[in-house]
């Protein structure tokens, strides 16, 4: 499908979202974003993208919304996101996200919904053995979180085993810059994430970045990533979904190089030409030492392969939304 398609898009008002939903209004889709704005902003989407604010909880306003169809496809980004955060919360993490997950699949298939896209996590795969990650490799999570996300994918394989509901599960890894016509960008409360918290060190915004571990199996004794680029995991939910007209699909989506995170603050000095401090502290519960995506599966099926190749210019991008929006996107309107 190449533009025309009717898509609700759960969570679109988020980081990675916004990012989707710019793609898919790009390419001329009809997108309804489904958000409570508990973390995202009316301001990252397109102003002619219509919100319709609510809970995955309230079962009524998705039914409502499910019932206004037909929808050609469901992108389903809406969940608590946190590695750290979930060893400390388990059950409000399995029941927001594989519960309320669950529940929305029963919906879209109650309502003919015939395409389903899930943004699945590198955490699924918990501390592997070799590196980097393909779609077979034992699935063994780390964390309440990715234990969340395996649940939702077995439940969308009985979905289509089942009902015949077409899905991908996309395994992000680390989602990572900003769009590069400045659109959207990164921006959560509190924000928890490497790369914007060390470009906020750099520009002054914090007084340091807490370096979690530096005694792992790694080569500087910090963990590594492998840094994706937010524009290039859009691009992907498209080639995906149009990918399902041939069957359910699961991909792993990297950039398919490892950095650690000494090597992101060097490269953020290095863009900003700013220094940042930096303090040692202990490892954060939950986090594997590394996670690198091998993405030959979705490059081979349809031909995705990641615009942006080099940490410096994924960094740049996010550089360059941060000193543009330094307090971020601003308070939403309560009458979004
Ligand atoms: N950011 C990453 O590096 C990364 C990596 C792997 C997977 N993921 C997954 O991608 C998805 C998006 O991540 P993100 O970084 O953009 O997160 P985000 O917090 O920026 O976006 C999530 C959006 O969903 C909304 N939301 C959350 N819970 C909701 C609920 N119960 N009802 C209605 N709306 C709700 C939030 O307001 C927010 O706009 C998540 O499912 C996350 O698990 C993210
Ligand atoms: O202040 C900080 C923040 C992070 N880190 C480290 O930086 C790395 C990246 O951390 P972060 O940016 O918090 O991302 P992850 O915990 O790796 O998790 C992200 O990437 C996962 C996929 O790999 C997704 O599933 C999650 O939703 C998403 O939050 C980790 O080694 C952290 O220990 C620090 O040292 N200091």
């Amino acid at each position: 499908m190449t533009g025309g398609a009717r898509i609700l898009v759960t969570g679109g008002a988020g980081y990675v979202g916004s990012h989707a939903v710019w793609a898919l209004h790009d390419r001329g889709d009809e997108v309804v974003v489904y958000d409570s704005l508990r973390q995202g902003h009316r301001q990252a989407l397109p102003p002619a993208v219509q919100l319709v604010r609510g809970e995955l909880a309230d079962e009524a306003a998705l039914d409502r919304l499910l019932s206004n169809g037909p929808w050609d496809g469901v992108l389903h980004f809406a969940a608590l996101s946190l590695v750290g955060e979930s060893m400390q919360r388990p059950f409000h993490y399995l029941l927001e996200n594989a519960g309320l997950g669950i529940r929305l699949i029963d919906a879209c298939v109650r309502h003919g919904v015939k395409r389903f896209i899930l943004s699945s996590t590198a955490a699924l795969f918990g501390n592997p053995e070799t590196m980097p990650i393909t779609e077979t490799t034992r699935i063994d999570p780390g964390s309440p979180y990715g234990e969340s996300k395996l649940m939702i994918e077995q439940t969308l394989r009985w979905a289509d085993r089942i009902h015949g509901l077409r899905y991908a599960c996309l395994r992000y890894f680390n989602a990572a810059g900003a769009d590069p016509d400045g659109r959207s960008g990164e921006d959560h409360h509190p924000e928890t994430h490497l790369i914007p918290l060390v470009i906020d060190a750099a520009l002054g915004l914090r007084p340091e970045i807490r370096v979690f571990g530096s005694d792992y199996p790694t080569p500087d004794g910090t963990c590594i990533r492998d840094y994706v680029h937010v524009a290039d995991l859009a691009q992907a939910h498209l080639a995906a979904f149009d990918r399902l007209d041939q069957g359910s699909v699961t991909y792993n989506l990297g950039s398919g190089t490892g950095h650690s995170v000494l090597e992101v603050i060097r490269s953020v000095e290095r863009v900003s030409g700013r220094p940042v401090p930096v303090r040692m502290e202990q490892r954060r519960p939950g986090d594997p030492a590394v996670l690198v995506a091998d993405s030959a599966r979705i490059r081979a099926d349809t031909g995705w392969t990641p615009r942006f190749t080099e940490l410096d210019d994924i960094v740049g991008t996010a550089l360059r939304w941060r000193q543009a929006h330094p307090q971020g996107f601003g308070p939403n309107d309560p009458a979004a």
